[in-house]
């Protein structure tokens, strides 16, 4: 078992610091920038909406943090039908700049039976990331629901391509839980080692890094936690993860109870 402050460093490493509120601007995107910048290094990439990718792209390279990804959402947050439009989405924002996409998974189309049009949106936004973005593909495991269907989505996301697999969205209900992780990463374990896995949504502390952190680890190994190949999606955990890191009494080292 790790000590809180390793999991606090490790986490920080992981993570795609993010912000996607419709309330977001060039000035918020600038502040978001600026927390990337800690006493105890910087995250692994940065997560904003399409609009922002130039922006982030640019004020990271002025605070000489060029090393931080930015990462974006696409047929986001709805899982919505339309091929053409998730890979014009997906292909605009690679061509902004991106680094890597975060698609939403077509969910709800899947879940009535729609694993061909799941499959071809996944390879279509695959394509349209070319040779350097990487796609992440969300599927919303919090309305998939049952360990058979996030099983299935899981295969069909690494059948087509997806370089990560992510839980959630952070817009729905049920965000990143243990028990959809647990079902990822086995799929990823019997299908390719080589996909990452980003859990997203509802990480608010160490404690709740932890879970994830040991959970894969013990499914794939140190190794695989990696930027390469974990990552978590949070808009709030940085400040506990600096808490912790500085030895604050007063920060919650428990977190949520799974
Ligand atoms: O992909 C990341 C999620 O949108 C973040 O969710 P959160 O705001 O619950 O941390």
């Amino acid at each position: 078992m790790r000590e809180i402050k390793e999991t606090a460093r490790l986490a920080l490493q992981l993570m795609d610091l993010t912000s996607l509120n419709h309330t977001d601007t060039a000035a918020s995107t600038t502040q978001l920038c600026q927390a990337a910048k800690t006493l105890y290094g910087s995250p692994a990439a940065l997560c904003v909406y399409p609009e922002h990718i130039i922006w982030a792209k640019s004020e990271l390279q002025r605070l000489g943090l060029t090393g931080v990804k930015v990462a974006t959402v696409t047929n986001f947050p709805g899982g919505y039908t339309d091929i053409e439009r998730a890979m014009s989405e997906t292909a605009r924002a690679v061509a902004a700049g991106a680094d890597e996409v975060d698609v939403v998974f077509p969910y709800a189309a899947f879940l009535q039976g729609d694993e061909q049009l799941a499959a071809e949106l996944v390879a279509s936004c695959k394509q349209a990331c070319g040779a350097t973005a990487r796609l992440k593909v969300i599927l919303e495991t919090g309305i998939l629901e049952t360990p058979r269907s996030i099983q299935r989505a899981s295969e069909i996301a690494i059948e087509n391509q997806a370089d990560f697999i992510k839980t959630s969205t952070g817009k729905v209900a049920v965000n990143a839980t243990v028990t959809a992780a647990e079902v990822m990463l086995d799929v990823i374990k019997a299908n390719n080692p080589q996909c990452g896995f980003k859990a997203a949504g509802g990480v608010r502390t160490a404690a709740d890094a932890e879970h994830y952190l040991s959970l894969a680890e013990q499914k794939l190994g140190a190794d695989y936690l990696a930027p390469a190949t974990f990552r978590f999606g949070a808009s709030g955990l940085l400040t506990n993860l600096i808490a912790v890191l500085a030895g604050d009494e007063s920060a919650d080292t428990k977190g949520t109870s799974y």
